[in-house]
Parts: C-alpha cells; structure tokens; sequence
C-alpha cells in the first residue's frame, strides 16, 4: 500500500512570463516516477497553483501551502519566474522545505547563504554571458547599450555581461526601466532618445517580454529599429509574447505591428533545442528518449491547449526534469524518513542528494556543481514574426565533465570555439552613424568654410572686373570663376556623400524618391564639378598655350571669353542629358529587404548603392560617364603638361609644382569616387567625403599658390635673370606692387583687403603694354613689342640696329601720340589749325605746358616716389596721388661742381686703379682706408689691397683710368656748369 505524499507547486500560467503547459510536462513527469516506483512506498502528488510571475502572488500561494491543514510538502516545486523564486525560496528555506525551480534564471539566485535550500533544473542566465560576448567580439562590435528593467533578474545579468564587456574592452552605456516606477512612457522614450542620440545601434534589452512589448511599440517612432538596429532579448519569452497588451497613454499597437518591429532580434538562451536534446538519444531516466518525450508532450500539448510546442523553447522539460530531482531526492530517504512528516526533519538530508545527482534527462546530461545546475549549450535565436527562430548553438563550457565550473563564474577565456550563423554585415554604428556624425559635422564646418573662401576670391574677382583692375581684367576671371565654382561642387558633392539611406529614411523605405534623387544629384555634381574645374583648366591652359606660344608673348590674340565660358558649359550640359538619361533608363524600384530572406540585420540601404542592381544600361552610361570625365582630365593634364616649361612673368617654379600637385589631387579624388561608386563598404562613404573636401582645400589652396608665392618680396624677381624667365612687363608688376603697397597703409581699407585677396588671383598671363595700346587706340599701328628686345642689354655702347630701331620707333610713336592727343584736345578747345600750322600759336604752346608741364620730371613709375609720398597738403594729409611738379618757368638746375672731378685713387703700389669724385674719395679717408698722397690733382692711395684690379687691355680698364673732360655736348662749353641728362632712364639702367 503506497501512501500519498504531495508537492506543493507554482508556476506562472501567465505574467510577464508565463509557461502555461508546465502543468502537462509536470503531469507527464509524475506518471513515469510513479510508473516506476521511484520512492519506494510513496505515491507522488502534486498540487500546482499559478504565480502570475509576481512574487507577492506566489508568497501567497507558498502560504497558502504551507497552512494547509491536510497534509505536509514535502518538496516546493517552482516558480519560473526569478522574481517569485527568490521571494518564495527565502521563506520556504524557514520553513525548512527544498525548492526546486525550473525556469529561474536569475544569476542572483546562485546565492547560497541567501537560498541555502534552492536548487535550479534550470542553468543561469549567466550561462549565456560567455557565449553573447564571444557574439559581441566575433562580429567586431565594440558599442553596445543596454537597457534592464529594474529587477534583480536583469540587473544581475547585465552585471555578469557588463564584467566581460569591461574586460574586452567593449564600450556600454546603461538605462534602467522601472515598469512600476512612474510615467513608464517618459522612461521609454528618454532612454531611446538617448541612445538614438548617441548613434547606438547593438542594444541589449534585458527585460520580460510585458515591457519589451511595450518598448517596441515606443521604438516604432523612433530611428532604432531593425534592421536599422540589432535588438537582443532574452530568449524565453513564450509562444505568444507579443500578445501583451500596450499600457501607454494614448499610444497602441497590435501585435502585428510588434511582430514586425521585432523582426531581425537576436536572443540567447542557455539550453539546446528539444530536438538537440541527448543527440544521441540515449535512453532518459524514464526509460524514454529525449525524442519519445517530446513526441508525447506533443501530443498532449496539441490535445489539451490546441497549439504546437514551440522546439527551442525547453521550460517544459526542465519542469519535467526538476519532478525527477525531486522524486530521486526523495527515493535516497524513503526508507530513513517518514516522508509524511515535517520536511524541515530531512531537508539537509533531501538537498545533499538531489544536488549530487548526475543522470540524463530530458533537457540533456544533468550534473551540478554547488547546487547549480551546469549547461554548456546557448542557443542562438532570431525574431522571425513573433516566433524564435533556432540560427545556431554555442558550445559554452569545456567539453570534460571534469572541467565544468560552475556557471555563474564562467569566464570568457574558457569558451570553447563554435561554429554559428552570424548576422551579416551587422554594424555597431561606428562606421555608418556614430562616426558619420562627426564627419558630417567636421565636413559642413569645413565646406561652410571653403565656400567662404571661395566666395571671396569670386567677389574679388568680380570687384574687379567692376573696377576694371588691370590684373583682373588681364588674368581672364571667366576661367579662374569656373575653376572656383568647381570647387563648390566639390563641397556640395562631400555633403551629399555623407547624406545615407538612415538619414532619408531609406531604411525603412520611407522615402525611395529622395534616395534616388541623391543617387542622381551625386552622379551629377561629380560629373559637373569634374566639368568646370577641369574645363577651366583646360582652357587655362589653352589659353596660356595661345599667348604664350603662339603669339609669342604679345598678346596678339586672345582665347575669347565666349569660347572660354562656351566649352565648360557645354560639358555641363552634357554632364545634365547624361543624368536625365540616367533617370530615364533607371527603373524606380527599389531593393527588398534581406529580412524577408531571412538574414537578420541587413545592410542599411545606403544612398551610394545606386549603380548596384540597376540593369546593364545604367551602367554602361554610367562608364561611358565616367571615361568621358577620364578623358577630359587626361587632355586637361596633358596640356598642362605641355605648357610645363613655359615660364612667365607670373609663373615659375612653385606654379608648376602646384599643377602638378593640383592635377594628382583631383585625380585621387576622382579615383576615390570612381571606387565608392563600385564598391559596398560602409565607411567608404565618409572616407569619400573626407578625401573630397581635402581635395576640394588643397585645390582652392593650390590655385592661389603660384601667384601668392610670386607676390612674395623677391626684387630680384623682376628681373629674372636667375630664372631664366622672360618677365617681360617688369613695371607692371611694379605699379602692381606699389598699389599695393599704398593700399598696406590703410589697413581698414575694404579696397585693400579685396586687393589683397586680388592679389592672389594676378594673372599667369602677359599684361598688355601700355605704349601698345595706345599707339593702337591713337594711331592705329600695332607696335612689334618683343620682350628679348626690350630686356636687351641698353647699356651697350654699341646698340644693334634692332635696339635703334626699336628706340626710335618708341621715341617717334611717343611723340606721335602726344600729337594726337593734342589734336583731339585742339579739336575739343576749338584751338584751330594748331597742329599743323607752320607757326605755332601761343595757345598751342600754352595748351602743350598745360598737359604736359606737370609731367615733366615725374620720377618714373607712376608718381608713388617716396618723396611724392611724404608730402603733405594743408590739411596734413598725405597726399600720394598729387605728383610733385617743378616750377615750369625753372625746369633746370645747373651744376654747381664739375660733372668729373678726376681724383685720383691708386693702389698701395701706387697703380692707377681708377678717377672717382671728391665724394668718393672722402668716403676712404673718413673710414681711414686711404691716405693722401696729394691735393693738386687729387691723389688717394688705398691702405689695403683692393679686391680686383683692373685687368690689362680689358676696354674697361681704359674707361675707368681715362680722365674725363667736363664739355656740354650741346653747346661746348667747357665751365662744367651744364646740366646732366640720363638718354636711358635709370629704371632701365638698374
Ligand atoms: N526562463 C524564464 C526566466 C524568467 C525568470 O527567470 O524570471
């Protein structure tokens, strides 16, 4: 005769969690121990009561137990939840009963001291940890948040994950849920700003599945959802989970639309599948397999709740495991206890047996350590439409049994290696959001920058076009504007790189138009902005090539500013019918998400991926493109090439190292855009941009180069003798200088800050001579100006016919010239016949004093001699511009002392070294470096030995030592009171 001993039992049939068919796997269980007579002389019952998961309804229903008059437990079966097994094992141990729980996860409850009678059929949560850190390294993720709902379950967990986390150095940053706290809708939204905010995307959402219910709906309106983001959830939430109902002021959703934003989470769940169950289904404890338990659980589950059990979820066999640790407990004291007594008389005896069993059961090979029970495997889940769906199963432990340790102190550097599916392409939001911001706000701050940069370069180029500087209008500022707004392009062009599907919504196919509007517009800034700088380049250097090698430096012909703007605008719009082209052929469709295909966490749909899966015809126009742009650079850097060695006034070396280096910086560029156009990386986006906008500078920079560096202070510049160069207009860039020199002073002058900026921009071209376009405007004849010739050595004493005629022909067009001014003026004073009458009238001579006395003896250059600048007018205000003017009834000063004076100046030996003035001969005795041999004629002898002497039959030599006379060569005159004139004007001398 047996006798009915009983099992108090609780388990949640509903709750934040809930296990409603535990009572047919516990049932299953029963009839096989009582089947198989496993406490001798003892009937198993049991008596099961639901706990809701609220621990203040299972210490309930564990009183309700415990005071019930009829009989003693011997044993406590449950719960599920960790919340009402801690609560419920705490008293149960005082009362000196063994609880046996079968789902509880919590790591915390692995606390002996504080649940010395709690045993777990079931692993830790912790189980998990070495197996989600090792999901974590493989897949390179090195941001993750997580987000635990404030009860020790989840706390505890993230507590083991944080320790390895930390120890990986993996970043984190945590938010806590409180569902019983207040304004839960506040907390769920502030966390998810949050972590939205800082470009989170692995999230770790610790919670029951009530408020992940609540958290998805929440994240509907937010930019964190899959695939956007990796969600990983706990792995146990039942069958219909997304059931719960929505408890959020005003906001619902269905649980289709849970299912939805579920799509693509990861879970882990420590235990294999049913069906990885004792792989090689060898017989259980029952005398049944693994595979014959389920198949009757089944059976029994579709009878009696109409629903299939779900394989990966395994509560139910660990329930149906923890009755047999109970029953087997039981059957090592049947015969020492009488079992219907108080169980606190063999509850020592009861937990030292069942936590040193080691049997095989339904969930696999049972064996505890402490009184923990060890599991090696975590499988990996995904959320597929409500339902977990198995990817693959983590080796957790060392395979030895010798070797297991207990769960809670699992490290990561015990983990065995696995083979498991892993999600593709998953991304931590390093490369795509956490770093994109950045660049995108490093890229606007530098575009917002150069774009300030260039504008100004195109105001002043455009000031002075307005003003009619020479340097402008001379320097062609239709080319430099095209090469600058080139640049603009390029800046643009960095932004929209950066611009990705997230950011239009593309992800979540808010707004497939814009996507391929930015598809297009990137294609098309690339191609224009490839148009106009190049293009401009291009006829730089054609025109560059037509001054200076066809005309030969004088400015005979000129690129026309309508071929100049015509050529790059018509690549613009052949740039713009390719695009629409484009537009065209493409179909708008748009790519399916890898959702549907069953990966998880596809790639985020990246604007840049147009040209990807768009049909051959796209991409054959697309190349045809892009061979078009290759061409246009290539002829563009041959040309550059090609005018290499041409050096003017304007350009020299520096200039050619800039081509060089502006013409290798657009091509990286280019070949950079041409590879992000190919390729599929994420990070090649940013990368893209950034090479784009230093691209961009550099060019902006490099185009000002060679003329900053010419305007640096070089006087020997002018000259060019050391350079080779023909500088053929050295006063132009005199006056050039000097204007700007003037402007300096007035350093709040708007002028002279656009000049300086002008000066930046001064041509790399030949200025047009002055005499020549007067001679053309005035007389019609164009004058044969060549630069060797003018640059010739005119302190020859024997000119060459060249230079002669050149002078005259200058000295005649000069006086020509004059002439027809005066005519013009004549004409305009009504002075009659004055040109050509024989006599010349007193108006003629006075109008010819009138126009032309103030600019006699004007020091070459323009009237900015230093004198000029240091006079004053009566307000004392320097006045520059007012040339100083000799009185005209005074033109001439005579000489006070002879022109030669003849003194003497010997060598220490007495060598005649050469005759030199009074003035210089002083100059020796002051600094004791001469003596006197005699004052009548004039004799020095130097104290030390000059450097050079005058070679023997060196023509020098005869000039230096011949003694001049003092004779006007006009008159005769021989009392050296003459006046003297320079034939070459000094500035030409220097
Ligand atoms: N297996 C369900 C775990 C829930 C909990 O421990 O509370």
């Amino acid at each position: 005769q047996k006798v009915d001993i009983h099992i108090a039992g609780i388990y949640p049939a509903n709750g934040s969690w809930s296990a409603p068919n535990i009572p047919i796997s516990v049932r299953l269980a029963l009839e096989h121990i009582n089947s198989n007579n496993v406490v001798p002389g003892y009937t198993l019952r049991i008596d099961l009561e639901n706990s809701q998961c609220k621990n203040t309804i299972g210490l309930s229903r564990l009183f309700h137990f415990i005071q019930n008059p009829n009989y003693t437990y011997v044993s406590l079966f449950g719960d599920g939840c960790s919340v009402v097994t801690g609560a419920v094992a705490e008293i149960s141990y005082l009362y000196g009963l063994v609880s046996v729980a079968f789902a509880s996860t919590s790591p915390s409850l692995a606390n002996t001291e504080r649940y010395p009678t709690l045993i777990r059929s079931r692993p830790s949560e912790s189980s998990t940890i070495p197996a989600r850190l090792r999901f974590i390294t493989e897949n390179g993720w090195k941001r993750i948040a997580i987000i635990n709902q404030q009860e020790d379950l989840f706390v505890s967990t993230s507590h083991e994950l944080q320790k390895l986390l930390n120890i990986d150095s993996v970043h984190y940053r945590i938010e806590i849920i409180d569902p019983k706290g207040p304004n839960l809708l506040e907390q769920l939204q502030g966390a998810l700003a949050l972590i939205e905010k800082e470009g989170y995307r692995i999230i770790v959402a610790n919670m029951y599945q009530t408020l992940a219910v609540q958290l998805l709906c929440i994240m509907k309106s937010s930019g964190l959802q899959p695939p956007l983001v990796t969600w990983i959830f706990p792995g146990w939430y039942t069958d219909s989970w997304y059931d719960s109902p929505v408890q959020l002021s005003n906001i619902t959703c269905t649980p289709e639309e849970i299912k939805r934003l579920s799509n693509g989470s990861l879970a882990f769940y420590a235990g294999p599948r049913f069906v990885d169950f004792n792989a090689e289904n060898s017989t259980t404890i029952s005398g049944y397999t693994a595979e014959q338990l389920f198949a009757e659980y089944s059976e029994r589950v579709e009878k009696e709740s109409n629903t299939s059990p779900n394989p990966t979820f395994i509560e139910t066999a660990y329930a149906y495991d923890s009755m047999w640790m109970i029953a087997q407990g039981l059957s090592k004291i049947a015969l020492a206890y009488d079992l219907t007594k108080h169980p606190s008389e063999y509850a020592n005896d009861l937990y030292n047996n069942i936590t040193s069993l080691s049997f095989i059961g339904w969930s696999g090979e049972i064996s505890f350590v402490g009184h923990q029970r060890v599991e090696r495997r975590v499988q990996l889940l995904e959320f597929v439409n409500g339902k977990l769906e198995y990817r693959g199963l983590f080796d957790n432990v060392p395979v030895h049994e010798s070797d297991y340790i207990q769960t809670d102190d699992i490290t990561y550097n015990e983990i065995y290696p696995f083979t498991v599916w892993s999600p593709d392409k998953a991304s931590d939001g390093i490369e795509i959001h956490f770093v994109d911001i950045w660049i995108v706000v490093v890229v606007f701050i530098s575009a917002v920058m150069s774009s300030i940069y260039v504008s100004i370069v195109i105001i002043v180029i455009l000031v002075g076009i307005a003003k009619k500087l020479k340097a402008v209008t001379t320097s062609q500022p239709w080319i430099t504007i095209l090469i600058t707004s080139g640049n603009y392009f390029v800046f643009i062009l960095a932004i929209v790189f950066v611009i990705d599907g997230r950011i239009l919504g593309i992800g979540s196919k808010k707004n497939e138009q814009a996507c391929y509007f930015i598809c297009h517009l990137r294609i098309w800034l690339g191609s224009v902005w490839v148009s106009t700088t190049f293009g401009g380049i291009l006829v730089k250097s054609l025109r560059y090539y037509i001054i200076a090698i066809k005309n030969r430096f004088e400015y005979r012909r000129e690129l026309s500013t309508k071929y100049i703007l015509i050529f790059p605008l018509l690549l613009v719009g052949i740039d713009t019918i390719f695009v629409l082209i484009l537009r065209l052929v493409q179909p708008v469709t748009f790519m399916e998400s890898e959702v549907s295909s069953g990966k998880i966490n596809p790639p985020i749909y990246q604007i840049s991926e147009c040209g990807i899966e768009m049909g051959n015809s796209y991409i054959v126009i697309l190349i045809i493109l892009v061979l078009f742009k290759v061409l246009l650079m290539l002829l563009s850097i041959l040309m550059a090439y090609n005018i290499r060695n041409i050096v003017n006034k304007n350009q020299r070396f520096s200039a050619i190292v800039s081509w060089v280096t502006y013409n290798g910086t657009v091509f990286v560029i280019t070949v950079s855009l041409i590879y992000s156009f190919v390729s599929d990386v994420n990070i090649k986006y940013p990368l893209c941009a950034i090479a784009i906008l230093v691209g961009g500078l550099i060019t902006a920079s490099i185009i000002s180069a060679p003329t900053l560096h010419y305007m640096r202070v070089d006087p020997n510049y002018i000259e060019g003798a050391h350079t080779g160069a023909t500088d053929a207009f050295p006063e132009d860039i005199q006056i050039l200088r000097k204007r700007i020199e003037a402007l300096e002073r007035d350093k709040n002058n708007l002028e002279h800050r656009l000049v300086k900026r002008l000066s930046r921009s001064i041509p790399n071209v030949i200025m047009e001579d002055e005499m020549m376009r007067l001679s053309k405007h005035f007389l019609g004849i164009e004058l044969n100006k060549d630069p060797q010739l003018q640059r010739s050595n005119w302190q020859s004493q024997n000119l060459t016919f060249q230079q002669i005629k050149y002078a005259s022909i200058d000295a005649k067009v000069s006086l020509d010239i004059l002439f027809a001014i005066l005519q013009i003026i004549c004409k305009e004073r009504s002075i009659p016949q004055a040109v050509q009458c024989p006599s010349i009238s007193s108006e003629f001579i006075d109008l010819v004093f009138d126009i032309c006395g103030p600019l006699i003896d004007i020091p070459f250059g323009g009237g900015s001699s230093k004198t000029q600048q240091r006079q004053r007018n009566n307000s004392g205000v320097i006045t520059a511009d007012s040339p100083r003017v000799k009185n005209i009834t005074t033109p001439y000063v005579t000489r006070k002392r002879a022109l030669y004076e003849n003194c003497r100046l010997l060598a220490p030996d007495n060598e005649l070294l050469s005759l030199i003035d009074t003035r210089k001969a002083n100059w020796y005795f002051e600094r004791d470096l001469a003596e006197l041999v005699s004052e009548e004629p004039y004799v020095v002898r130097l104290k030390f030995e000059p450097k050079t002497r005058p070679e023997k039959g060196n023509i020098d030599k005869l000039y230096y030592q011949a003694e001049k006379q003092n004779i006007c060569v006009v008159c005769g005159s021989k009392d050296g009171n003459g006046i003297r004139k320079k034939i070459v004007p000094a500035e030409y001398r220097k």
